[in-house]
Parts: structure tokens; sequence; C-alpha cells
């Protein structure tokens, strides 16, 4: 046996002894938990009987209330301690499955002896020997491994910061309690075993990558200084990975007081939400909230008309053609992701304070109550050094007063009397049992008979107003959807000239759109954050952690509605301006956020190596943007991507499900044929029909399957592929230049082949592509 087996041996007993005593522990647990199941049984089975209750007076219901809460907090604790237990208890099988997944051996710069440190997904302690036989990855010595290779070395430790010297770095891959492979590392995190994580198959569902994280990813995760993180980085350098890392890394470092649903994740769509659902409970962390901003704007806005869906709005902008409609539909998006927009709401808003405001008239039953032009009487009577939202505030309590008056005389109309004769007789045995308990019968049954009517009309009335009332409390008496189209009058906020171009055409498709009863996309932020500006803004002050994936994808407007939204969140916005494909995002929104939180709350971490694809495809797909030697590829070999260009479809459809069925039968998990739009998907199944297995994906199902799929490109963002097939990379469809980004996106979802199929003349961009980077076939 060489040393290097010795060694192995070594390493494999220590495995043993760590699953050993993980199955103690286990069988401990199991016995506790089994108790502690009876015990909460058993609580709750007698808790009436263990509780005194006695109400005679005063005193008693005290004692009683007492002794409620004291049984009440006995449960409660023993629910919690059962839930600590259960927890434990799966991290020990996933402990016993791979304990561990690198070792360090650091000599303290005071110490003469070396400390050797094994790192696992949770943290082991053995009581009997009273030291850690598993360090969590994320606690403080821990980062040396992600930071450091041989050599000199310090981490920061609560007390401050302790230097030495890291003498051994060792990967392992454990499965079922053996060891698979095992490497000594002299850089960073070893090739090695990256390579061998890298060059798998894509899942459905995104892996942690906590056994390989990079020195620059750490700096992400662990990073806890400023309140604002930019996170900037080509396709497939790991920014949603390293995302998803921290929130498990703040949850560990601030677990006394941060808890899971403190942090909200904004992802781009819901197959994105499903994608990285598994990476937290991996990790044994409750996974964050999740949700995408339109599900965040719509539940929000509470409107009656139809709201546009992004991606309706993206086929939109994606289908436009130079016609002045399509033109001002784009100039239109634009504007209202500005500042410049949100400028002239607040302008308004000031202007509200004065005059202007649009009221809806209070109606019962059809009849105007209170008409708007009373309401808006009232609401100018209050100072205009009360807010907006305090004199709404006021006016509504006035209503709901006003209302009261109404609700009175409204009981002897004879529509209240039909009401009576069709009460269920439930609600006549209440009443009359309610007449009896306040002792209101009396010997006069014509007395009698009245006091039961009035009772019963009070009743039927108080009944009809509530909806009524409930919804004066929901401040739905203004009219927001006039005061948002006031905007786009032509004697609106804006002086001509500030007016942004094409204004005219913007407030008349605005207006129109608007009156159909139908709201753009664009439009569904501006209109909520007036709706905030007016209502009072709802603020969430429990949420400490925002997080933005797919940054480049929001608007300058909807990053300071965000900020807003969130006042005590620390954030954390990931994107790559290369991949920008919505019309809104122009301009650097990563530099506006910068701007907006200050320089000093605000860090900034660069990445350049793209892990995703192999170093053939990221060659190629590099050559695409602007400065292409900002992208390193990971050392990773696999073939060149593979160009065919046809001259008739009919072939190319052909020549695509050729490349489908043989990589179907090379059992390639992930598939996906890229198209730009829906239309395009449609036709490309329509062609392929008969001709290879594909299903058509076109909304946002909620979950992301293997197989084949038609896919429009919008959809595939931020997810990843073993191989994409480009549908058609002809000039016809990626020709004009504020088309790059989004081919650049739908070619990077590749991992590790690439096929490009173009019908006709070939898209302008493969003029900057060095044609040693691809393989082409032109038929
Ligand atoms: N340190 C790492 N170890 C192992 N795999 C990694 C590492 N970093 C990134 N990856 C892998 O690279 C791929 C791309 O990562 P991720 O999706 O996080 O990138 P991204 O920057 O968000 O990409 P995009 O901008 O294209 O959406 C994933 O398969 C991820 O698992």
């Amino acid at each position: 046996m060489n040393q290097w087996e010795k060694e192995w041996q070594t390493e494999q007993e220590r495995v043993n002894s760590v699953v050993e005593k993980a199955a103690q522990k286990i069988r401990q647990l199991e016995a506790h938990l089994g108790g502690k199941k009876e015990d909460v049984v058993d609580i709750r089975k007698n808790f009436w009987e263990d509780v005194t209750v006695n109400l005679e007076d005063a005193d008693e219901a005290i004692e009683t209330a007492a002794s409620i809460k004291q049984q009440a907090e006995l449960l409660s604790e023993l629910e919690r301690s059962h839930k600590n237990a259960e927890e434990q208890m799966k991290s020990l099988v996933r402990l016993s499955d791979s304990p561990y997944f690198g070792r360090i051996d650091f000599k303290e710069k005071s110490d003469t002896a070396s400390q050797q440190i094994y790192l696992g997904i949770a943290s082991f302690y053995d009581e009997e020997k009273d030291e850690f036989m598993v360090f969590d990855w994320r606690a403080p010595i821990s980062s040396l491994y992600y930071d450091y290779s041989l050599g000199t070395a310090e981490y920061e430790a609560p007390g401050g910061v302790i230097s030495g010297e890291m003498e051994l770095k060792r990967q392992y891959i454990i499965r079922n309690a053996t060891i698979k492979s095992m490497f000594d590392t002299g850089v960073t995190i070893g090739d090695e075993l990256l390579q061998e994580v890298l060059s798998r198959q894509a899942n459905p569902q995104m892996k942690s990558i906590v056994a390989t994280i990079q020195k620059e990813q750490n700096q992400i995760i662990r990073n806890t200084k400023g309140s604002l993180l930019i996170v900037q980085g080509a396709a497939g350098c790991g920014k949603t990975s390293a995302a998803l890392q921290r929130v498990a890394y703040l949850l560990y470092r601030y677990r006394e007081t941060l808890s899971a649903n403190q942090i909200v994740l904004f992802s781009p769509n819901n197959v994105f939400n499903s994608y990285v659902s598994n990476v937290l409970p991996e990790l044994g962390e409750e996974n964050m909230m999740q949700t995408t901003f339109q599900q965040y704007i719509h539940h929000h806005l509470g409107i009656s008309f139809h709201l546009e869906d992004p991606l309706e709005q993206m086929e939109a902008v994606l289908t436009a053609g130079e016609g002045p409609q399509d033109q001002t539909r784009l100039a239109s998006i634009q504007y209202k992701a500005s500042l410049d927009f949100m400028d002239m709401i607040e302008t308004y808003i000031s202007r509200l304070r004065k005059e202007g405001m649009i009221f809806k008239p209070v109606k019962f039953r059809g009849k105007a109550l209170i008409p708007a032009e009373e309401i808006q009487e009232k609401f100018y009577s209050y100072s205009p050094s009360v807010s907006i939202p305090n004199r709404m505030k006021l006016v509504s309590e006035w209503l709901v007063r006003e209302v009261r008056k109404f609700e009175k005389a409204e009981r002897n109309e004879p529509w209240v009397e039909e009401k009576i004769q069709l009460l269920d007789k439930d609600v006549y045995v209440k009443l009359y049992q309610k007449l009896q308990k306040k002792k209101q019968y009396s010997d006069n049954t014509f007395n009698d008979f009245e006091r039961e009517q009035k009772l019963l009309s009070a009743y039927v009335v108080s009944r009809a107003f509530k909806p009524l009332k409930k919804r004066i409390k929901g401040l739905t008496f203004v009219n927001l959807k006039a005061l948002y189209m006031s905007l786009f009058k032509e004697d609106g906020v804006v002086s001509p000239a500030e007016a942004p171009s094409k204004w005219k055409e913007i407030r008349l498709l605005t207006a129109k759109t608007l009156a159909d009863g139908e709201l753009y996309y664009e439009d569904a932020t501006p209109f909520l954050y007036l709706k905030e500006r007016i209502e009072g803004f709802q603020t969430n002050t429990a949420v400490r952690h925002v997080f933005i994936d797919e940054a480049q994808d929001y608007s300058p407007f909807q990053f300071a509605f965000i900020q807003r939204l969130f006042p005590r969140s620390k954030m954390t916005v990931l994107g790559d301006l290369n991949q920008s494909i919505y019309a809104h995002s122009t301009g650097d929104a990563f530099q506006m956020m910068y701007d907006r939180f200050g320089r000093e709350n605000t860090e900034r971490i660069i990445l350049t190596r793209s892990y995703r694809s192999t170093r053939q495809i990221v060659e190629f797909t590099r050559e695409l943007l602007d400065e292409p030697d900002k992208v390193i590829p990971f050392n990773r070999d696999g073939e060149k991507p593979v160009l065919k260009q046809f001259s008739a479809s009919g072939e190319h459809s052909r020549a695509v499900a050729e490349t489908i069925k043989q990589l179907q039968n090379e059992q390639v998990k992930t598939i996906a044929v890229i198209c730009k739009t829906e239309q395009e998907c449609k036709e490309a199944h329509e062609a392929l029909k008969g001709q290879a297995e594909a299903e058509l994906m076109l909304k946002e199902s909620s979950s992301f399957k293997q197989g084949t799929l038609i896919i429009p490109s919008y959809l595939a963002k931020g997810i990843e592929f073993d191989a994409v097939l480009v549908y058609d990379a002809s000039k016809e469809v990626y020709g004009k230049d504020s088309e790059r980004k989004l081919f650049y996106t739908v070619c990077t979802r590749a991992m590790h082949e690439l096929h490009l199929f173009a019908k006709g003349e070939l898209s302008p961009f493969f003029d900057r592509i060095p044609s040693d980077t691809f393989l082409a076939e032109i038929k």
C-alpha cells in the first residue's frame, strides 16, 4: 500500500467513525422524538383536563386564563423542540450519506500544531471528545477553504483576525459513506472537482455549489458590509448560485435575528422559481420568499381592469416593426421606465395637494349617497399641511359617519321589508334570542312585533351597508384610473419643454388603452406608485433582505419603487447588462442604484469567469459582446458550436429534427430549442411535428421539466440546458442591433452543446464572431 492509499484508508476510517457517531445520535434522537411526540399528543388530548376552568368571579377568571396560557406555552415549547429535533435528524441523515466535502489543516501563528478542519453542509459536534468533527461551511474558519491556497492565510473570527499557515487542502466526493474520490489541491478550489461537477448533465433543479465555491463568489456570499451589494458578471458566472448560497450564509450568520420569511427573492419568472427552489432545502435551510415583480405588483394593485403580462409586453416588443404605432409603444415603455416619469408623478402629487383630486360618488343600490364633488370639497377643506394619505383617512372616516346616517334612514325603504321576508330561519331565531336576552319582550304582542321588525330591518340594512363601509375604508372612493389618466391630458403636468419625445402619441396611446379597460405592463408600476402616494405607502419593514436576480431587466422606476417598498432592507442585486432583454432596460440601472444608495453604502463585485458553458461555447458567445476579453471561460472542453445554414425551410426543420433525435439517442437529458418569440415557437412546433419529439412551453408553467422543450427566449432566462438549438439564427430573426443581447442570452443557456440553424441570410452578428470559433455547414 503506497502512502496515498494509506491516507485514503485513514480518511475512510474517519468517515466511518463520523457516520457511526451520527448513527448513535440518530438513535438517541429517535427515542427522544418518539417521547416528545407522545408528550405533544398527550398535552393536546388532555389540554382541558389539565387546566382549571373557573369563571365564577374575576379573580377565578384571571387564574383560569393564566392556567390556559401556561398549558399553551408548554405545548408550543414542546412543539418547537420537536421541530428542532426533526431538523437535526434530517441533517444527521444527510451527514450519514456524505459527512463532508473538504478539509484544511491550519496552524495558527500562536500554535505549534495544526488543526484539522473538515467542512460539510452542517456542523457535527462530538460530545465525548468535545470537538467539532465537521464544521459548517459557513463557519468563520471555513472561509479559509474558499479564500486561500497553501501558505499564509487568515480569517475573520468574532474576536478578530486570526492568521496562520494553511498546510493542507483536500477535497472529497463521498457518497453512501464511501469516499469516491479525494484530491489534494494547491490552488484555491481545485479544478478537478469543479471539472467533475460542471461536466455533469443539467438538472431540472439547480444544485448547491458549496463544495466548489470560488474565491470571488465567496466574497459575495459573505459580504455583510454595505446596504447594497451589486454583483455584475457574464452569463453563467454563478451570480444566481452565489446569491442562493448567500441566503444560506445570512440565515446562518444571523440565525438569532433573521428568518427565511424576512428574505425576499425577486426572480424573472415562475419557471425560474421552481428551478432554484431546491438549493436551500438541500443546504438544510428553509426557502426564502420568492416572487416575481409582476406577481407583487398584481397583488398590490387590486384593480378591476386587465393587467398585461410582462411576457405579452415582451412579445409586443420583439415583434415590433418600424410603424408609428409600434414605435410609440416602444417610446412609451422607455419613458415610463424612467426616473423622469417618477419625477413627473411627484410634480403631479404636489399639485394634487392643492387641487385636482378626483373621486367617485359613494353609491348604495345605484343611488348616489354622497356626490364626488362633495367628497372633493371635504378633501380640500382640510389644511394643505396634512398629507394626502392622512386627508384620505380623514375623508374615509367622515364618509363612514355620513353613510351611517343614510343607513338609519334606509331602514324604512320598501326593499328592506322584502329582504326580511327572505331571511333565513336561523337568522330569525338568532335575532329572537337576542331580543329575549335583552328582555325586550312585553305582554303586548303588537309592541313585540314592532320591536322585532325594527331589529330585523336594522339587521338587514346593516348587512347591506357592510360591504360599502368596507370599500370606503379601503379608500376605493378615489378615482385612481381617472387620476392616472389625467397625467396624460394635453394640459397635464408636463410642460412642452420637458416633454419626452413622442409625448403626444404616448398620451393618446395611454388614454386609449386605459379607456379600453387595459393596463399595459409599463403602466403597472407607475400606477401602483401613484396609488401608494395617494393612499399611503404600504412599506414592508419586516423584510430585512431583498435579492433581485436578473436585475438588468428592471427599469430605474421599478428599482426606485422596490427601494421605497422595503425601507429597512438590505439589497443584493445581481445581473448582467449584456443580457438586458427588455425594452425598458436602457442605460445602466446598476449605476442608478449605486447613485441612490451612495458610494459608502454600496459594494460592487464583478465576476468574470464563466462556469456554465464549455470553453468552446464561451469563446463563441463572448464575441457577441463589446468587450469579449472580459469573459474568461472555465477550462472545460467540448465540441465547438455548430452552425447549419439552409436556403429551403423544409431542409431546415429536417436538420433541426435530426439533431434533436441524435441528442436524444445520446441520452442528453435537457434539450432546448430556443426561439425568439412565441410565434416562432409555434411555427417550430408545427414544422417539427412528426419529425422529432419536443414539448412546446409558452407560458410560465410552474415547473421546469427534463426532456426536449421548444421555448421562447425570454422564458429561458436564468436557466440552463445540456444542449441548446437556436432555431433560426437568421437576419430575419436576429437582425437589429437591439437584438444582440437577446441572441447572447439565448446562446449562453447551453452547457455542453450549442447548435445554431439559420433559414436564409445569416444574422449580422456572425460578422463579429471569428470563424474558427464554430463549425459552419452551408447547404
Ligand atoms: N463555484 C461553482 N461550482 C460549481 N458550479 C458552479 C459554480 N459557480 C457556478 N456554477 C455553475 O455554473 C452554472 C451557472 O451558474 P448561475 O446560473 O448561478 O450563473 P448566472 O451568473 O446566474 O448565469 P446567468 O446570468 O446566465 O443567468 C450553474 O450550473 C452553476 O451550478
